[in-house]
């Protein structure tokens, strides 16, 4: 397995504050990685180590297999990035903004700025001032920016959060595109997990500069299942006899009054039946899906509720 980035006990300490702790994270060569995490959870501070523009205090880091020192970096050769706000020459048109990161780049390949700008739908504007710009705009100019120099890596510090639904579609699938065309390995930070969920093969989630999980694509599939969710009396008794009388094995015992069941979806009112023909109170029956969104927030309550045990 060819890694593009794996961070081992990555941390960040500033001011007494640890703000990235002890965090490992894996992004395959390739694969749109979502990093997400609430306001404040460490994501910018993550890429900025990755990007180096922060040392980190402690852990390191390895892209496509090289460790990061301070010193390195002809690595980021190989890495476009997008990290808090793109910033441009906003008198001077988008094409002259591209023409200067090329040369400051070095990467000398013809054509290669009418090809970014006809990739980020943005040719018919190439000529005007960034001023001019709307917000999706200059995403996509800082996007076209980003895989200029046709990097193996992009690191995008939430680039679709400020845009509209319009704007977030496009870019969405601007980056799927990139992704398959190129084999380009993408880690999108974000807070907003529906807008990832479907485009990521992996996902991963940070809390208080822990990385809580990472997911792979099978896995959130898995999570976006389809449910009838039983509030229940007993629920001990009731999975009982949905195994032993009606030999169903693909639910799961929430809590002592909650069950979810995962098949015969369409045999609610049957399975209601039996379980109250045999003495079971069933108070509630409702259809559910479950998404990463649920997932994610359960995460965060354990990891709350940890932090304050150990306090
Ligand atoms: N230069 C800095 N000095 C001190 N603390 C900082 C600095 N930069 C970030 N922090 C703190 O580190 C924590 C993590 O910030 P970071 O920007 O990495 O989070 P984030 O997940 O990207 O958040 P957001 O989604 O709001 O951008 C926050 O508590 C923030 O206040």
């Amino acid at each position: 397995m060819t890694y593009a980035i794996q961070t081992h006990g990555l941390s960040k300490r500033i001011g007494g504050h640890t703000i990235v702790d002890n965090l490992n994270m894996n992004v395959k060569a390739g694969e749109i990685y979502a990093f997400l995490g609430g306001n404040g959870s460490g994501k910018t501070s993550t890429l900025k180590m990755i990007a180096n523009l922060w040392k980190p205090t402690a852990g390191s880091i390895e892209v496509f297999g090289k460790t990061i020192k301070p010193q390195s970096y002809e690595y980021l050769q190989n890495v476009g990035s997008i990290i808090e706000y793109p910033r441009f020459y906003e008198r001077l048109s988008a094409r002259k903004n591209l023409e200067i990161h090329q040369k400051l780049s070095g990467y000398e390949e013809k054509g290669c700025i009418d090809q970014v700008l006809k990739q980020v739908d943005l040719s018919l504007s190439s000529e005007s001032p960034v001023s001019t710009f709307s917000l999706g705009m200059k995403q996509r100019l800082g996007l076209a920016r980003a895989i200029l120099t046709r990097p193996s890596l992009l690191l995008l510090d939430e680039p679709i959060n400020s845009l509209d639904p319009a704007g977030i579609k496009e870019i969405r699938s601007l980056l799927i595109d990139l992704s398959k065309q190129r084999g380009l390995a993408i880690v999108i930070s974000s807070h907003i997990l529906s807008e990832l969920e479907e485009m990521a093969a992996t996902v991963g989630i940070i809390h208080r500069g822990r990385m809580l999980t990472e997911l792979s694509y099978q896995a959130i599939s898995e999570m976006n299942r389809q449910s009838i969710e039983f509030m229940v009396d007993d629920g001990q008794k009731a999975a009982f006899l949905l195994h032993e009388r009606l030999g169903l094995s693909k639910f799961t015992v929430v809590d002592a009054h909650t069950i979810r069941l995962y098949e015969r979806l369409n045999e609610g009112g049957k399975i209601n039946g039996l379980l109250s023909s045999e003495g079971v109170e069933v108070r509630s029956m409702v259809l559910k899906q479950d998404t990463l969104e649920d997932y994610f927030l359960s995460l965060v309550d354990r990891s709350n509720n940890h932090a304050g045990e150990s306090k």
